[in-house]
């Protein structure tokens, strides 16, 4: 047996394990995958197509199935589980239709005769090593891309979550995808590694932490294969004083707690102007503190267990720092008694710089709300992280919205909302969150081979 095995987070019982991949069929998943590239990349545009375009049938009519496997494995809520699936249904179905005229190319400008076209080649088989947060939507977003250009997949999903990775791989099975051309491995980091290494393999994805990020990057470099690194986030949510203060703590609070707190894009530090900083906490921590917590397959339930002990283990850790450094706990702050890894939505107030809390990712349902004196200052504290994902402005002068959004260090910038991954929105972040862009046009480039093709009509 591996590591690989399903926990129910909401009551600590172990449900099902899987065997892990042994080190002597490494070489026959890297020659099945190079096979299937052959086949795979010379089936036409419609057929790709047409497959996907089933996978997103299929997302749909198997969702209660599919997201009772999310709840079971890592605690989401059957609610959010749901809501996971339909933005891999929209996945699915953009890049089986809006997406499909981007492989015909761009015509160029050219000086002189003749024509030129970038065309959108694959490269061949890519290794993608994805979290357990969002089992099926983070594969999704690098999946369904590069099986429309004609790359095959090789992937490692979360030791927490294998339920759902062979879910994924069947399904698409079952949508037409021909065997080989997605290889789901329960595989060692030492496997991958060596898959990494093989000239088979042509690229990289990993969306997960920050170190797993630089390894694999440095290894992809070391191999001179490019990678797309979708890594942790500690977004700021900047409050102004001409902002909906009762519009803003709610989606303050839904911001926090998307996921049960466990999202690379969740707002994570609060940064308010003091005009209206005693409005918004007392509205925000009224708010958090009453978020219905408990059973995640309890339609009721807002705010499910975390996805494992270590993960409540690692917020207890933060916040004991937090409180010893000078924060003060505003509300929650100490896991909840009983069966489940379950930890409370929590405020924090007086974080201090030396806190681990003020420049690490709280991978959890922890807010921290910063007091600061304007925007300047507030755009400071913003960009003083070592993240740069997502980040929210609240203000009713978008104007004013758009000049801050030139300055945030972010790769994303949301104006009176929360972010909001959808399938046709460019999404990625700067600094230590990481390299490259998933979803939309720019999802389609990142493992392509954009190549030119110089035509001179005239042959002599
Ligand atoms: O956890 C990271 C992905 C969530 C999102 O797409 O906003």
């Amino acid at each position: 047996m591996s590591n690989y095995k399903t926990i129910n987070p909401a009551t600590g019982e172990l449900i099902r394990e899987f065997g892990a991949l042994a080190d002597s069929e490494v070489e026959g998943v890297l020659a099945r995958s190079g096979q299937a590239y052959n086949r795979w990349r010379r089936e036409s545009v419609e057929r790709r197509a047409s497959v996907l375009a089933r996978a997103a049938e299929l997302f749909e009519e198997r969702t209660e199935e599919l997201a009772a496997v999310l709840t079971e494995e890592i605690g989401k809520t059957l609610a959010a589980a749901r809501g996971e699936i339909k933005t891999v249904i929209g996945i699915f179905r953009y890049y089986s239709t809006t997406a499909v005229k981007q492989l015909d190319g761009e015509e160029l400008d050219v000086a002189g005769p003749g024509r030129a076209r970038l065309r959108l080649d694959p490269i061949g088989p890519l290794v993608g090593i994805m979290p357990w947060n969002f089992p099926y939507y983070q594969v999704a977003r690098f999946a369904a891309p590069n099986l429309l250009l004609g790359n095959v997949i090789i992937l490692k999903h979360a030791s927490n979550c294998p339920q759902s990775a062979v879910m994924f791989e069947s399904l698409l099975r079952d949508a037409g995808l021909p065997e080989d051309a997605y290889i789901n491995v329960f595989a060692s980091h030492d496997q991958v590694a060596q898959m990494i290494a093989d000239d088979r393999v042509r690229g990289v994805s990993l969306t997960g932490s920050e170190g797993a990020g630089a390894r694999t990057g440095e290894l992809a470099g070391r191999h001179l294969k490019p990678v797309v690194l979708e890594l942790g986030g500690s977004d700021p949510f900047i409050v102004l004083e001409d902002a909906d203060i009762e519009k803003a703590a709610k989606d303050a609070v839904a911001g926090r707690l998307v996921n049960n707190g466990q999202t690379c894009t969740a707002s994570k530090r609060f940064i308010v102007v003091d005009d209206v900083y005693d409005e918004f906490v007392e509205k925000f921590v009224g708010g958090m503190s009453q978020v219905p917590t408990g059973d995640p397959t309890d339609p009721a339930t807002v705010l499910g267990p975390l996805s494992s002990e270590s993960a409540v283990k690692d917020l207890e850790e933060f916040v004991a720092d937090a409180v010893a450094n000078g924060a003060n706990v505003e509300t929650g702050g100490e896991r909840l008694e009983g069966p489940g890894s379950y930890y409370p939505a929590t405020v924090l107030t007086g974080v201090t710089e030396t806190a681990r809390a003020y420049r690490e990712e709280l991978f959890g349902p922890v807010a921290v709300v910063y007091r600061v004196p304007d925007e300047q200052t507030a755009i400071e504290l913003a960009n003083d992280s070592p993240f740069g994902l997502s980040s929210s402005v609240y203000t009713s002068d978008v104007d004013r919205a758009e000049r801050i959004s030139a300055e945030l260090e972010a790769g994303m910038v949301w104006v009176n909302s929360v972010s909001k991954s959808s399938a046709e929105l460019p999404f990625g972040g700067v600094k230590r969150s990481g390299v490259g862009r998933e979803l939309g046009e720019v999802g389609l480039t990142q493992f392509a081979n954009q190549k030119l093709v110089r035509v001179f009509e005239d042959a002599n």
